[in-house]
């Protein structure tokens, strides 16, 4: 091991492999808050099954052999140098920037206790236990697979989906028969969509949380509830940048980055995960595979060699289960062709247990129990 310092900010998808991988070669610090990785693929299945919440949440300690994992904020973070909000600085050979975006609970959680979220977990059940009818803003993939679960694990619990698009899944190049394939299933659970016109207004409780509402569409549609659930807009978390980073934002956007996935105008300072422009969809697929170039490329400069790996997005795929049993998925073949998958293959794939196996292996045991 040389005595180079890597320091990775965001301990999600991206900054958890990325730290892995260079364990070995450098002196690794990952800054995270939060007491576990979050496994979003999973958080919806444990916004309805208390069985669920043991596969989302994977203690840190056993990720690391060498670096540490230090559970605070990073702030004020120059290309150099990252502010702690405890216990003082730290100083970077090489940076790491993987803070991924925010997106509203229940698909992830601003709580940095695991317990906490655990708990919020557990009142949401609570309040979908006792709703007759449920609004949620926004008919992407994760509108659609919050339906799924909810249509599963709540058979009597009526759901309208509002967006202003025509259509679901509209914001990427997707296949016609995997959208009437996805609504079909959703429909023929009683799933309503109000499509083609955004609300007006919102309810008035913060989402997830009880109380009686009627809303409006911009149209005249009207939809009734007692529990409504935001299902749009993933932000990047950025805000703790030192002025010298916080000018390689794209507005107030993500950070463009070089195909080696450095910031671009900084050598040592590398992006990685959903908090690029890279012009593909934000997956956690994605977030690793940038994790392993951006690792090749530190070990490299750290061993004296010229950085050579870059990234180049992959085709679009998406594999979007509807509960345990339903859902639908586009692939890309090796001829380049794309193939549509049904529920049974989308429940193989992904559907039965939301990749978890993957995440044991990255955190060297299973998730928390
Ligand atoms: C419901 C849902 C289902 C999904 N399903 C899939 C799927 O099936 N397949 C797929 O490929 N993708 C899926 N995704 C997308 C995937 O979760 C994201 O693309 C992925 O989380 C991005 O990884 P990341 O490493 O960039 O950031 P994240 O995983 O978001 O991690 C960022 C980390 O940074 C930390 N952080 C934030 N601010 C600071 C700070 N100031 N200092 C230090 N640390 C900080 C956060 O606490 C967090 O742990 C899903 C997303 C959701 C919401």
């Amino acid at each position: 091991m040389t005595d180079k310092s890597v320091v990775v900010v965001g301990g999600g998808y991206g900054g958890a492999k990325v730290a892995k991988l260079l364990d070995d070669v450098a002196d690794v610090t990952l800054v995270e808050p939060k007491d576990a990785f979050v496994h979003s693929t999973g958080a919806l299945r444990a916004a309805v099954d208390p069985a669920w919440e043991d596969r989302v949440f994977f203690p840190y300690d056993h990720l690391l052999a060498r670096g540490r994992v230090v559970h605070e904020h990073a702030q004020a973070v120059g290309p150099h140098r990252v502010q702690l909000s405890a216990t003082g600085a730290l100083d970077a050979d090489y940076l790491v920037l993987a803070t991924g975006t925010a997106y509203p609970f229940p698909a992830k959680f601003i709580e940095s206790e695991s317990h906490l979220a655990r708990a919020r977990l557990a009142r949401l059940r609570g309040v979908l236990a006792g709703a007759d009818r449920a609004l949620l803003v926004g008919a992407g993939p994760v509108g659609l697979e919050l339906a799924g679960e909810l249509s599963a694990a709540y058979p009597d619990l009526g759901i309208t989906i509002v967006d202003q698009a025509d259509d679901v899944l509209t914001t990427w190049d997707y296949q016609p028969e995997l959208r009437a394939s996805i609504r079909a299933q959703l429909e023929a659970r009683g799933v309503v969509f109000e499509l083609g016109s955004p609300l007006g207004y919102l309810p008035p409780q913060d989402v997830g949380e009880p109380g009686e509402f009627t809303v409006h569409t911009r149209a005249g549609g009207e939809v009734s509830g007692q529990v409504w659930f935001r299902c749009h807009g993933n932000l990047p978390v950025l805000d703790y940048l030192g002025p010298e980073l916080a000018a390689a934002r794209v507005g107030d956007g993500g950070l463009e980055v070089t195909g080696a996935l450095t910031v671009v105008g900084f050598d040592t300072v590398f992006a990685i995960g959903d908090v690029t422009t890279i012009r593909e969809s934000k997956r956690a697929s994605a977030a690793l595979a940038h994790a392993e170039v951006a690792a090749a490329n530190i070990r490299a400069l750290i061993e004296g060699r010229e950085p050579t790996a870059t990234y180049a997005p992959a085709p679009e795929i998406i594999v979007l289960p509807l509960g345990p049993d339903g859902g639908g998925s586009q692939l890309v073949g090796d001829d380049g062709e794309r193939r549509i998958l049904g529920p049974e293959q989308t429940s193989e794939l992904k559907g039965a247990d939301l990749h978890t196996g993957v995440l044991t292996e990255l955190f060297g045991r299973p998730a928390a129990s």
